[in-house]
């Protein structure tokens, strides 16, 4: 399965609309290219733009889903679509959506860790309960969002439940880009599975971004590793590298907790 990952410079000088139109381009332009596509948590707003969660705050079918649809079914790819700030039954998620190339709502994940300790997203979202798996071609997807990539346990149930590919929108911060790169590469191997990594670039709320969204194969190796700039990594994921390698070293077998 050919995979594309796109870095998005969120920064303050582009308004959200002109992202999402632009985005919904970048997407569009993978057709024939990729069939999946991965953005990053919360492009719209950025994630550390708190002041504007409340204003940017969608219904989950708001304009990012209908553009994001469109884009799915123009391109004809599955599209994990990154995150949105989205406002239901009085509380706010940070929530990613997934389409298939029909542009239907493959699945959608409300991100479980929220990120800020006492302020920002961990204050101002509600927490997602719900693991999310999802079928692509080949493989099946597990869905975590940036501050997750913290918590093992969770990708451990995302195994669980028969993810090969665990799939990681985020807005990870460059002052913290060490832990971003190490804990890809982590869960990654202790999951035998594919990490996707796709983070945002640019500064946002006085936030610069880490950039270096990257793709790390079963084993722990980086297939590929973008720079501090937008950019679009394309990689092709082997099934049979996730059978392989769960086969030939089935340290998940051994699992005594
Ligand atoms: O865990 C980190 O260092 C960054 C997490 C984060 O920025 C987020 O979840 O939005």
């Amino acid at each position: 399965m050919r995979a594309s990952l796109i870095q998005i410079a969120v920064n303050p000088d582009e308004t959200v609309e002109t992202r999402r139109a632009r985005v919904a381009r970048l997407v569009r332009e993978e057709r024939g290219a990729a069939e999946l596509v991965v953005l990053p948590e919360l492009w719209t707003t950025g994630a550390f733009a708190y002041e504007d969660f409340v204003a940017e705050a969608e219904p989950l079918k708001g304009p990012t889903y209908e553009a994001m649809s469109a884009a799915a079914r123009d391109a004809e790819v599955w599209l994990h679509a990154g995150s949105v700030v989205e406002a239901a039954g009085g509380a706010l998620y940070n929530t990613s959506l997934v389409f298939s190339p029909d542009g239907e709502l493959a699945a959608s994940y409300r991100k479980i860790h929220r990120f800020g300790f006492d302020k920002g997203e961990a204050v101002m979202m509600a927490a997602g309960t719900d693991l999310v798996t999802v079928g692509l071609p080949g493989l099946t997807a597990g869905l975590a969002t940036c501050y997750d990539l913290r918590f093992p346990e969770l990708f451990r149930g995302l195994v669980d439940a028969g993810a090969q590919l665990l799939v990681v929108p985020a807005g990870w911060p460059a002052r913290r880009l060490g832990h971003w790169t190490l804990l890809a590469r982590a869960r990654a191997v202790e999951n035998q599975s594919y990490v996707l990594a796709c983070g945002t670039a640019g500064t946002h709320a006085g936030v610069e971004q880490a950039g270096h969204s990257l793709v790390v194969d079963p084993w722990g190796e980086v297939l590929a590793e973008a720079g501090p700039d937008e950019e679009t990594l394309r990689v092709t994921l082997d099934p049979a590298k996730v059978t392989a390698t769960r086969e030939q070293f089935p340290a998940l077998k051994d699992r005594v907790l």
